[in-house]
């Protein structure tokens, strides 16, 4: 196995790191060559959806040459239940930008056949070329997409059953639910790492410790996200509390200090 060493940016908060992932991505799509992003949902992405949707606004780039897939989706929430990533991709992007009908693919967690869904999903992004560029975040725990911890590095779309400690982190958006659902849908390790180009953002202390796993612990399945150094291009923007526990962040932080 050949790792690498993703491309690290160290920003000083959640807005600078928006900002900078905004630009990644206005770079890629401006010429309006077609593109196809893989979107990922969740709190970090949201100030990162506002600069896209502002900048298609203004004109400064626009959807029209884009194809999308998202990562993932709850199994048994309606789209327009809070918590749905469907409603969320409506909410921040989809309902602000200048996409083609049509263009925005999202999994159907309502499905009836999940593994037909997956299937069905696998079909649309490779008769779309597969991913030009994938956004991603990553969970307290190390996930990616909804790969938990466990999952194989060659993982295709599927269902999947959630952590505890997922759930509990995801309690906030359900609050009109008994409890948050314990299933989802998601791309796989190997779905993802199919993507040219990945673009990781992960803000705020509680993504510290999964941070440092992922880029300095071992290549392992406890840390889904340590798959990404089996991938050639990726960037990883984090702020400074994201990074605070790796190793590469401390010197360069004692050094200059
Ligand atoms: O940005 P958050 O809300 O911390 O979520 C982290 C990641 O976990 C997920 O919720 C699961 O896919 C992603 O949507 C997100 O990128």
């Amino acid at each position: 196995m050949t790792l690498h060493s993703p491309h690290l940016e160290v920003l000083a908060d959640h807005a600078s790191v928006a900002e900078r992932a905004a630009a990644l991505v206005i770079a890629r799509l401006r010429g309006g060559a077609p593109v196809t992003l893989g979107l990922a949902t969740g709190a970090t992405m949201t100030p990162l959806y506002a600069r896209l949707s502002e900048a298609c606004c203004t004109g400064a780039v626009s959807f029209r040459a884009v194809t999308s897939f998202n990562l993932d989706e709850h199994v048994g929430v309606p789209p327009h239940e809070p918590g749905s990533f469907e409603r969320y991709m409506h909410e921040h992007l989809l309902d602000h930008i200048d996409m083609a009908p049509g263009h925005a693919h999202l999994l159907d967690g309502m499905a009836g056949d999940l593994e037909a869904e997956a299937a069905r999903y696998e079909g649309l992004i490779a008769a779309a070329g597969g991913i030009d560029l994938q956004l991603l975040g990553i969970g307290a725990n190390g996930h990616i997409g909804y790969n938990e911890p466990g999952s194989d590095f060659a993982s295709r779309t599927r269902q999947i059953t959630l952590d505890p400690a997922t759930r509990r982190a995801n309690a906030a958006s359900f609050l009109k639910r008994s409890s948050p659902p314990d299933r989802a849908i998601t791309m796989g390790i190997e779905t993802i790492l199919a993507a040219r180009a990945i673009i990781v953002i992960a803000t705020g202390r509680a993504k510290a410790k999964a941070i440092a796993a992922a880029l300095e612990g071992p290549v392992t399945t406890d840390c889904p996200a340590s798959a990404l150094r089996m991938h050639g291009d990726v960037t990883i923007l984090c702020d400074e509390e994201a990074a605070s526990l790796l190793a590469a962040f401390q010197n360069k932080v004692r050094k200059t200090g």
